[in-house]
């Protein structure tokens, strides 16, 4: 018998319940919520990582819908109890799913949400700030100065890369990765080789006109290339930075080989999901090659990294925090509210997930719909016209 997890209870005599397995920013998510007559339960249990047991004792035998987070492993055994207990909504408080089995929602008939758009530019904020950590070594340099070493300017002392004129490579140009091009072509006027499955259209165009516009101002124009293969990006960007999904098409994409393919003192980042990444090649290529440098915030065995990595002066680490801005983080908590009492209301789902902005408005009550669920089609799900 699984012990019972404490929580925090607002409007106990709501008539939906709706379970949020952690405290989230912000209250307007909870408002939304109680204004269409939900009990809510914030599970407060200390523990970071709730365990299935510990989700099935909060979800118990009645209950309408749960926001979860990422770190949960939402399978057969969740869904299904989620199921028995008469919920029929999920929502992940992240874009990325990979730890959801959606086709064990679809199953059981349960709407699977996920809050896409809000993070993108705070996500790709992150990255550039790791691309800057890490070309110029940043986090070496306060080390050093914390520790009383400066002791005077010198003309070798912590020299790194300049990015002006450079090439940036995006694996996966979608919202974040495009957001990310966009900052590091315009920021720091470097050219742009991506690969994605998918032609971006709109970066490219970006990119055209910006290079239009330096050279109408006798500046040095930038310029773009959709890559043909992922190593033809690994072969000629100076800094990389992947944005893919996780699934089997991109587990390990960076691998020994593809190590092996990027130059000698290329900057790799990695803000999508850590085992698009095999780390322990990493480690091993960061010892081999001292002047490649990394910027993550994602791990393969989060929260935890591979022995050899915390060692590494040529890596910047930081604990997943790449979609945490306030704005971000409470609007992320809204998406994931939303998409969990929009499927218990029976709304239909939003008809573009990359323009969330009306549920993010403040000031005036949300449209009547989902605003982002992946299995939509799977489920035959009525679509929003508005
Ligand atoms: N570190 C963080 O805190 C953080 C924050 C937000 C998102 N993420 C991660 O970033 C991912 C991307 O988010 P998004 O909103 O940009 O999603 P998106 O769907 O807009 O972009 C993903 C892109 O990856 C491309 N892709 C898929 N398979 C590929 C492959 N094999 N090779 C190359 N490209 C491939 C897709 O075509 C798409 O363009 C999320 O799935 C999530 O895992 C991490
Ligand atoms: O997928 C996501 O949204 C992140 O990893 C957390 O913001």
């Amino acid at each position: 018998m699984a012990k019972p997890v404490s929580i925090e209870v607002w409007n106990p005599n709501g008539k939906y319940r709706v379970i949020s397995t952690k405290p989230m920013p912000g209250t307007r998510w909870i408002n939304l919520l109680i204004e269409q007559d939900c009990r809510v339960e914030i599970c407060t249990e200390k523990k970071t990582i709730l365990s299935v047991e510990d989700i099935i004792a909060l979800i118990g035998n009645k209950c309408d819908g749960v926001i979860g987070q990422l770190t949960e492993d939402w399978g057969d055994t969740l869904f299904a109890a989620l199921s028995r207990a008469g919920g029929k909504a999920f929502s992940n408080m992240a874009v990325g799913y990979n730890n959801v089995d959606v086709n064990a929602a679809n199953k059981c008939g349960v709407a699977v949400g996920n809050t896409p758009g809000v993070l993108t530019e705070t996500t790709a904020e992150l990255a550039a700030s790791l691309s800057l950590a890490a070309a110029r070594r940043i986090v070496e340099a306060d080390e050093f100065m914390r520790a009383g070493l400066y002791d005077g300017w010198l003309p070798h002392l912590f020299v790194g890369n300049l990015l002006k004129g450079q090439t940036v490579g995006v694996i996966g140009a979608g919202r974040i990765g495009s957001a990310y091009a966009r900052m590091m072509v315009e920021g720091f006027k470097m050219n742009l080789i991506y690969y994605d499955l998918y032609q971006a259209t709109r970066l490219e165009k970006f990119v055209t006109a910006y290079g239009e516009f330096l050279k109408s101002n006798g500046e040095q124009p930038v310029y773009w290339k959709r890559a043909s293969s992922m190593d033809e990006v690994l072969r000629e960007a100076d800094v990389i930075s992947l944005h893919p999904v996780l699934d089997k098409t991109t587990y390990h994409l960076i691998n020994k080989e593809s190590l092996a393919t990027m130059k000698k003192e290329a900057i790799l980042v990695n803000c999508s999901r850590g085992p698009v990444v095999d780390e322990v090649a990493l480690v091993e290529h960061l010892k081999q090659n001292p002047m490649f440098r990394v910027g993550l915030d994602v791990f393969e065995d989060e929260p935890f990294m591979k022995p050899g990595l915390a060692e590494m002066k040529n890596a910047v680490v930081v604990p997943h925090i790449a979609s945490a801005s306030k704005w971000t983080r409470e609007g992320m908590a809204t998406l994931a509210a939303l998409n969990v009492l929009g499927k218990i209301k029976g709304y239909p789902v939003w008809g573009n997930p990359n323009q969330v902005e009306p549920f993010l408005n403040e000031n005036a009550p949300p449209p009547a719909a989902c605003p982002s669920i992946v299995n939509t089609k799977a489920l035959g799900l009525p679509v929003s016209k508005l």
